[in-house]
C-alpha cells in the first residue's frame, strides 16, 4: 500500500496541485522571482517569509494569475491558473467604508455576476445568504448590517477573508494578513483563517516568522527571488532563518547588480504597476 507522502508526491509530479515549473518574473531589469520551481498539492497550509524584497507577493500574485511570467509556468491541476482557481485576500484596507460589512462581503463574488447585477447586488442583495455563511465562518455575521468604517482593524481583516471566501476557488492565498495587527490579533487572525479554510490550499506570507512556524505545516523561505529552503516548519532551524534574513540584505535583484555592473540613474522601482 503507498504512504500519504509517496501518494502526494505523484500527484505533484503528475501535474495536480498548485506548480511553479521554472518560472522568472522581472519588472524592467529588476528580478522579482528567478527561476523557482515550487510544488503545492491541495489542502496544504503553506507559509511564505523572506525578508522585504524577496519576491514573496509577486510570488502570491503569481500564483493567483493577476502576473504572468516572463519564463516557466504556473498550473493548478495542469492548467495555466487563473482567477477562478485561486482567490487573493486582499487586506482590510482594500474595504470600502462606507459600506456595510455584507456589502463589501458581496463584492467577492460580483466576477460570476452579469455588470448590471454586480453593481446591484452588493447594495440590493437578492441572495446574501452564501455571504453571511462566510460571515458566520469568520465570526462576523452579527455585524452584517453596520458599516465597515466602525470595524477594528482585526475585523477589517476577517470580512477581507470572508469577500475572497465568496469566489470558492481552490487555493487561497493571503498577503500578510497580520500587519496592522497588535500581537494578539495577530494570533487570533491566523486561527480565525485556519477555521474557515475547509481543504483548500492555503498560501500565506507572513513577516512574523514566530506564528509561521507556530501555524503552519511548510515553510517557504525566499530571498532575492529565489527559494532558499523549502521544509516542515518543525525542521526550520534557526540558522536557515538568520541566513535567509541576511542574504535578503545583501543579495541583488537586478542582473546587473549580480554581475556587478555599475548602476544607472538609482530611481527607486515602484512598488506596483
Ligand atoms: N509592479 C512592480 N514594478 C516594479 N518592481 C516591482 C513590482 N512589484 C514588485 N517589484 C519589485 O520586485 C521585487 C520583489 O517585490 P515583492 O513585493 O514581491 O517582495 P516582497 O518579498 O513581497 O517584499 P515585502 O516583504 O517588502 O512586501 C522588489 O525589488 C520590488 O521592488
Amino acid at each position: 500500500m503507498k504512504n500519504e507522502h509517496t501518494a502526494q508526491s505523484e500527484k505533484q509530479q503528475s501535474g495536480h496541485g498548485l506548480v511553479f515549473d521554472s518560472v522568472t518574473k522581472r519588472f524592467g531589469e529588476n528580478v522579482a522571482v528567478r527561476d523557482v520551481s515550487l510544488s503545492l498539492a491541495p489542502g496544504e497550509r503553506v507559509a511564505v517569509i523572506g525578508p522585504s524584497g524577496a519576491g514573496k507577493t509577486t510570488l502570491l500574485r503569481l500564483a493567483a494569475g493577476t502576473l504572468r511570467p516572463n519564463a516557466g509556468t504556473v498550473t493548478f491541476n495542469g492548467s495555466t491558473v487563473t482567477g477562478s482557481a485561486a482567490t487573493l485576500a486582499y487586506q482590510g484596507e482594500t474595504l470600502v467604508d462606507r459600506r456595510t460589512v455584507l456589502s463589501n462581503v458581496l463584492t467577492g463574488q460580483i466576477g460570476g455576476l452579469s455588470w448590471l447585477r454586480g453593481f446591484i447586488e452588493p447594495l440590493l442583495p437578492r441572495y446574501p445568504e452564501p455571504a453571511l455563511e462566510r460571515l458566520d465562518a469568520v465570526g462576523l455575521v452579527e455585524r452584517a448590517d453596520v458599516p465597515v468604517k466602525s470595524l477594528s482593524a482585526g475585523e477589517r481583516q476577517r470580512v477581507a477573508f470572508a469577500r475572497a471566501l465568496m469566489q470558492d476557488a481552490e487555493v487561497v492565498l493571503a498577503d500578510e494578513p497580520t500587519a496592522n495587527l497588535d500581537p494578539s490579533s495577530r494570533q487570533n487572525i491566523i486561527d480565525v483563517l485556519d477555521a474557515a479554510i475547509d481543504g483548500e490550499l492555503l498560501i500565506t506570507v507572513l513577516h512574523d516568522v514566530h506564528i509561521a512556524l507556530e501555524h503552519f505545516e511548510r515553510i517557504v523561505g525566499v530571498a532575492g527571488g529565489r527559494i532558499k529552503f523549502d521544509a516542515p516548519a518543525s525542521a526550520v532551524a534557526d540558522e536557515q532563518l538568520e541566513a535567509l534574513f541576511a542574504a535578503g540584505a545583501s543579495t541583488p535583484n537586478t542582473d546587473a547588480e549580480r554581475t556587478g555592473a555599475k548602476k544607472e540613474g538609482g530611481a527607486p522601482v515602484p512598488r506596483y504597476v
